[in-house]
């Protein structure tokens, strides 16, 4: 199995604010992008692949949107509209949800009010993390077991003290090279090295 989890800090928690902003400043289609690269494949899904999109910019609470590619059914395609629209379906039920609360939305997709702080404490407790961050150790170096989580972001870096709790839960910092890249091209590239294991 391989979790990604991307912390949207900029995206909005309002489906009519996301879609609203998709191009500009808070840039909600990194979250289509990287659900793209993790989810699908040519003419399928990819198997055993979990992804949470954690959205930040919010007058409550933060919502983690769980989609499991396992459980999947079709989404009616894999442009940004549509993956967005999943998105947007996911913000709209859980309106007036209370914290830490979960909804089911979809096959295969829920969206709970749990932070990011909270969802990583979960998830170190059978997941080997990972901060992906330029200045980690090199991927090619790193041994994988069965259950690896990658961290990332949209283009708002993990705040300094999100890394000390990390480092506290385990986590390791891995790099996949010097050049910055978006979260959707990690997530291509940390793909490409775990199928050649
Ligand atoms: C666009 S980057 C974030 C840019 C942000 N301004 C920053 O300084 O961290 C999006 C995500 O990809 C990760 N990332 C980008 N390039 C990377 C690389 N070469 N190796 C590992 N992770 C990388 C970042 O750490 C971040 O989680």
């Amino acid at each position: 199995m391989r979790t990604f989890v991307l912390r949207a800090r900029a995206a909005p928690t309002d489906s009519h604010k996301l879609l609203a902003a998709i191009g500009q400043e808070a840039h909600p289609e990194i979250l289509a992008h990287t659900l793209m690269n993790a989810i699908f494949v040519a003419q399928s899904h990819r198997a055993d692949v979990v992804v949470y999109l954690v959205l930040e910019s919010t007058q409550d609470y933060s919502r983690t949107i769980r989609v499991e590619a396992n459980a999947l059914t079709d989404i009616g395609g894999f442009d940004e509209r549509r993956l967005l629209a999943v998105v947007a379906r996911a913000l709209d039920a859980s309106v007036g949800m209370g914290k830490e609360e979960s909804r089911p939305v979809a096959p295969g997709i829920t969206v709970r009010t749990v932070s990011f702080e909270r969802l990583v404490q979960e998830l170190a407790e059978d997941h080997q993390l990972f901060v992906m961050d330029r200045k980690g150790a090199p991927i090619r170096e790193q041994a994988f077991d069965g259950k690896p989580c990658f961290l990332l972001t949209d283009h708002i870096p993990m705040p300094k003290k999100s890394f000390h709790s990390l480092e506290r839960l385990g986590a390791k910092k891995i790099t996949l090279g010097p050049t910055m890249l978006f979260a959707s091209q990690c997530v291509v590239l940390i793909h490409h090295e775990l199928d050649g294991r």
